[in-house]
């Protein structure tokens, strides 16, 4: 079985990786890779963009007007939008009108309260129905909603390191204290575009988005409990490390904890449950997530500490685990493992 795909925002950070897994995917085809209707880059091949990716053989980056729009809605199979939140709100009607099941790596479609959406994004959501219908990507959690989805909105890169830490205590919480999540992303996480707070030689390390960011509405929707998110942005290219404080209720106990962890994860090769705190040089690269916690039960206080590659399993390889998902296949065909 062949599936055509085709990627849109397929020169930024984003886009590249997950041109780069589709070019060795054993199910997918890839057909098409997209900029905007006016971008610079139309007509240049990925490889003089990026020589340092395998596989891209002669791959033309193409403009996307209306005529490619309505060519990869009419046919493709899975269709990829690596691109603004603005452009995937527009676009998403018009491509779930054919055959193709649509994973969104923008935020788009992940927060169901229009109005809170509205609040974060700056734009208005024009687009009810849509919204309610999509599913939610977190692939740890989520898989057999996404199995059956035909528009999925794969979560932030916060978000998902923030709520893998989280989800398998979010029963134990005290309810009286919010839990306090310390998150710092590598620069690749503000994408390609240049910006003079973004560039490498004037970052430092620095809190940024406090008390607004618009990952806060969607951390708490899907943990279902309210937090203190904090974003940093630090000196280096790609991963996020996200470090929680959350206080338990009284009476758990270090097994209760130990269970939960292990119930969420046992099964699950990607997310690796450690006694040493984790690293972002240890996944980068990959699409695995890092977890470590340290329970202090005469407080009641946990420490959970979650690693992540931004670019992958914060985006690209965890919008190819939705469509593995979505399209029957196993869930980690041609991730980087
Ligand atoms: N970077 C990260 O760590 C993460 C990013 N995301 C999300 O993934 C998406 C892509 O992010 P990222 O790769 O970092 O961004 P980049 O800025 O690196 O790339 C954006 C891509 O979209 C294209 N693009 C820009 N404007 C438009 C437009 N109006 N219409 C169509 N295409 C357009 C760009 O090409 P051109 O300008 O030449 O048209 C480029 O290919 C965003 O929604 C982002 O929020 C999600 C999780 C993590
Ligand atoms: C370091 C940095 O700038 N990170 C981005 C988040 C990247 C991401 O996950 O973005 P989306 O929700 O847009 O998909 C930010 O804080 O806006």
């Amino acid at each position: 079985m062949t599936l055509k795909t085709c990627v849109f925002g397929a020169s930024g950070y984003a886009g590249i990786e997950l041109i780069s897994m589709l070019q060795q995917h054993p199910q997918f085809s890839l057909c098409a890779a997209y900029v905007s209707q006016h971008s610079a880059d139309d007509g240049v091949l990925l490889r003089d963009l990026y020589p340092r990716y395998p596989y891209l053989d002669d791959l033309t980056l193409q403009a996307a007007g209306p005529e490619q729009i309505a060519d990869a809605a009419q046919n493709m199979d899975v269709i990829f939008l690596a691109t603004p939140h603005e452009f995937s709100h527009d676009v998403i009607p018009q491509l779930l009108a054919g055959k193709a099941k649509v994973m969104d790596l923008s935020g788009a479609f992940r927060i169901k309260n229009a109005t809170v959406f509205e609040q974060f994004y700056g734009f208005p959501h024009l687009h009810a129905g849509l919204l309610e219908q999509a599913v939610y990507g977190l692939t740890d959690w989520h898989q057999d909603a996404i199995a059956q989805a035909n528009l999925v909105a794969v979560p932030g890169c916060y978000p998902t390191a923030s709520l893998l830490a989280l989800k398998p205590v979010v029963n134990m919480l005290d309810s009286s204290v919010r839990p306090v999540i310390n998150a710092t992303s590598g620069v690749s996480g503000a994408g390609r575009k240049a910006a003079l707070k973004t560039s490498l030689c004037e970052v430092s390390l620095q809190a940024y988005g406090v008390l607004g960011h618009r990952h806060l509405p969607e951390i708490e929707s899907w943990l279902g409990a309210e937090v203190i998110f904090t974003p940093h942005l630090g000196n280096f290219k790609r991963g996020i490390l996200a470090t929680v404080t959350a206080k338990l209720k009284s009476g758990v106990s270090e097994s209760d904890v130990q269970q939960a962890f292990e119930q969420a994860y046992a099964a699950n090769t990607q997310v690796r449950l450690s006694k040493d705190f984790p690293k972002v040089d240890d996944v980068a690269h990959t699409a695995r997530c890092d977890i470590a916690w340290k329970y202090q039960v005469s407080s009641g206080y946990i420490v959970i500490s979650s690693a992540i590659d931004n670019l992958l399993k914060g985006a690209a390889a965890q919008a190819l685990q939705c469509a593995n998902l979505a399209c029957g296949l196993d869930k980690n065909s041609g991730l980087p493992l």
